[in-house]
């Protein structure tokens, strides 16, 4: 495969990139992103692992395969974390996924962390996860950091259970996909509105147990 075969996805994926950088998402070089390319089989855009993701290069993204290695010969690494990427190609339809590391996502996981989740009811926001009923409530899993990725790759598997969802990384980060790259990052802006609301709650209420 060509670079031409694939400049759409690269494109877009450089473009979700550049509008989460926007946001300052991706502190101290945290951070990867994943389009999938092919489904059979499967191949995707990665982000190179430890890159400054705020800067753009015409080396931000590798091709690799269901596995996550490198369909091409190259000096550069795919995202440490790709195997969580992987998972999420393989185990479903998913387009697009998202890793982030911001401060609302960590504090909310680890104030939730030992729960091993964390439930919204009430938000209206929740209806981007296609909760649009009153009584319908949103519950993100908390998982365990794992240093080992091939054991947080693991812990995380199960939690993919459709084409859209999210998982938060307890004092790491949250991942995030969708069917497309646009569905991927509303889901991801939807989480961190949701995560800083939880938190100004919290606060302005003075409460110090998670509710
Ligand atoms: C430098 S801290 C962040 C990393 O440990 C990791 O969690 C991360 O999100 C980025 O790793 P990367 O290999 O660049 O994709
Ligand atoms: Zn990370």
């Amino acid at each position: 495969m060509s670079r031409n075969d694939y400049s759409t996805q690269w494109d877009e994926l450089a473009q979700v990139k550049k509008e989460l950088a926007d946001r300052d998402w991706f502190m101290g070089t945290s951070g990867n992103l994943a389009i999938r390319v092919s489904t059979s089989p499967t191949a995707f855009l990665v982000t190179a692992s430890g890159k400054d993701k705020r800067k753009q290069t015409d080396e931000d993204f590798l091709l690799v395969d269901e596995r996550g290695e490198p369909l091409k010969e190259t000096s550069l690494r795919p995202s440490a974390e790709t195997l969580l990427h992987s998972k999420i190609f393989q185990s479903s339809q998913a387009g697009c996924s998202l890793h982030v590391h911001t401060v609302p996502n960590n504090v909310v996981s680890e104030l939730y962390g030992d729960r091993g989740e964390i439930t919204f009811k009430d938000q209206e926001l929740i209806k981007a996860f296609d909760k649009w009923q009153e009584d319908d409530t949103l519950t993100i899993p908390i998982i365990h950091n794992h240093a080992h990725i091939p054991r947080l790759a693991e812990e995380f598997s199960p939690y993919v259970k459709g084409d859209k969802g999210a998982v938060l990384i307890r004092n790491h980060g949250i991942t995030v996909w969708g069917r497309n790259a646009f569905e991927a990052k509303k889901l991801l802006e939807a989480c961190e509105f949701l995560f800083q609301y939880q938190l100004s709650l919290l606060t302005l209420k003075n409460i110090k147990q998670p509710i």
